[in-house]
């Protein structure tokens, strides 16, 4: 990615709309007053709509829902009498009491600042075209995302199933990040070190520090000072390791491995799992403080599933990355229902070896057509049940991807074939109850991610 600019330029005058949401006119009229003391430009089109509304008015919520269906709102009462659970349950995304004074105006007119610059943001093409996606549910996550990024320094935690743009929205956090001069990207997959190696893999060591410490190597915290390091499957780390990183990640200081010396980095920590973190910790999983260190700011990526507006985009941008001369050929109907109702197990990740698969296959500068689409992507035929296979199939390769090797895989596969046999015999056929039977039913892992960043700390420039 290209660096932005818009960091230079002045901030822009905010702009609104005001909704008398049932509040008396004299009172709009004051706070409208207000607000362009403030330097708040009114405007019918602002994104940005401020409901004023009496908190006695038992219409309120309801006229909140709707202003918020076409934008954000800042839900503004003129006594402070509301539940503003309740109003930000309605659909504002911001509420505050007004109490007449200048004071009041103008943190109105530094938050509607603050939304213009996420918006301008999210809307420019750096953005757009890197995270590819419209849907609500998307673009509410990415909002959050650009926020986090620009104007915090916290620790981000994203969260979302294997696929989802974890590891992509890690790299538009660091782009965005507003330091300069600002370090690269380092990226640790936390899945692949391995703990005798690991002070050596976060500290560095000095040379002679162990046996084969041939010379002086750096660790992930100091490659990434004055920039951004990505732990990804930081769910994956040990209960032990979690331990060793606390100092680090609350001072910033360390020891290389065969060091006395305490050295400093400065960096910004971005975390990336697809665990319930927060489930792994009351099983005593995973460790609060070091919870509470890591997840600063919380992102959740939404699954392919929850945004199934956002298919055809994606499967047009994939087009693009093959074939960036010319335009993604049109989808037939056939080929359009077919992606938009197939599952994705890996979500976009799938979604994009899918996009592959059929544009390689596609000649010509005619639509996509049901040709195109390989044979083991084909839909079942009508009264062919292979949902199972395709399954079973999906769950393999995602495994693989993830580096399981095929005696593993195999092992699982007879395990789960034996247990199956078993419990027929004993006449329990969903595998529940049967005699003899463990007590819980063997269930397959949730599929690991595929290793992208290989083992190691890997620096982005
Ligand atoms: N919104 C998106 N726009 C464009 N490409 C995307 C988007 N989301 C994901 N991708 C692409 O999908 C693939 C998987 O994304 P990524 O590696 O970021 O997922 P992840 O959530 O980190 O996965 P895992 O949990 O398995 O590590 C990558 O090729 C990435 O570029």
């Amino acid at each position: 990615m290209t660096a932005l600019t818009t960091e230079t330029r002045r901030p822009p005058a905010p702009t609104a709309w005001i909704e008398a949401g049932g509040a008396p006119d004299d009172a709009v009229q004051a706070v409208r007053g207000g607000l362009t003391s403030a330097g708040v430009r009114l405007e019918p089109n602002a994104r940005g709509r401020i409901v004023v509304f009496d908190p006695d008015d038992p219409g309120a919520a309801a006229r909140l829902t709707a202003a918020a269906a076409s934008g954000r709102v800042l839900a503004l009462a003129l006594r402070d009498a509301t539940d503003g659970w309740e109003l930000l349950r309605a659909g504002a995304s911001d509420v505050v009491i007004w109490d007449g004074t200048p004071d009041v105006a103008h943190l109105i007119a530094d938050r509607l600042r603050r939304w213009h610059a996420v918006d301008e943001l999210l809307d420019c093409p750096h953005v757009r075209d890197f995270l590819i996606g419209e849907s609500p549910a998307w673009r509410a996550a990415l909002r959050d995302a650009v926020e986090a990024a620009r104007f915090t320094n916290s620790a981000v935690l994203i969260t979302g199933e294997s696929g989802t743009g974890k590891e992509r929205l890690a790299e538009l956090i660091h782009d965005l990040d507003p330091r300069r001069p600002k370090r690269k990207l380092v990226i640790l997959d936390c899945s692949t070190v391995v703990p005798t190696l690991s002070g050596s893999e976060f500290f560095g060591h000095e040379r002679g520090a162990f046996t084969g410490a041939s010379t002086v190597r750096e660790g992930a915290f100091e490659l990434a000072d004055g920039g951004t390091l990505f732990l990804d499957e930081v769910g994956e780390l040990p209960v032990t390791l979690q331990a060793e990183l606390l100092r680090v990640i609350q001072e910033g200081t360390f020891k290389r491995v065969g060091s006395n010396v305490w050295r400093k980095s400065r960096f910004r920590l971005i975390c990336a799992t697809n665990r319930d973190l927060a489930a792994e910790r009351e099983r005593g999983g995973f460790r609060s403080d070091f919870y509470f260190r890591i997840a600063g700011c919380t992102l959740h990526l939404p699954s392919l599933r929850e945004r199934p507006e956002d298919i055809a985009g994606l499967f047009r941008y994939f087009c693009r990355q093959v074939a960036p001369d010319r335009e993604p050929p049109p989808l037939s109907e056939p080929v359009r229902d077919l992606l938009l109702h197939r599952d994705y197990p890996g979500n976009v990740r799938d979604l994009r070896s899918l996009a592959l698969r059929i544009i390689h296959r596609h000649l010509g500068s005619g639509p996509i057509t049901v040709g195109d689409v390989p044979e083991h992507d084909r839909p079942a035929r009508p009264g062919e049940d292979r949902g199972g296979d395709r399954r079973l199939e999906l769950y393999l390769r995602d495994r693989l991807a993830a580096g399981s090797s095929v005696d593993e895989l195999t092992a699982e596969v007879r395990a789960e074939a034996f247990r199956l046999c078993s419990a027929d015999r004993h006449g329990a056929p969903n595998g529940a109850g049967g005699p003899g039977e463990p007590e819980e039913p063997h269930r397959h892992r949730v599929p690991e991610k595929a290793s992208l960043t290989g083992a190691g700390a890997a620096p982005r420039g």
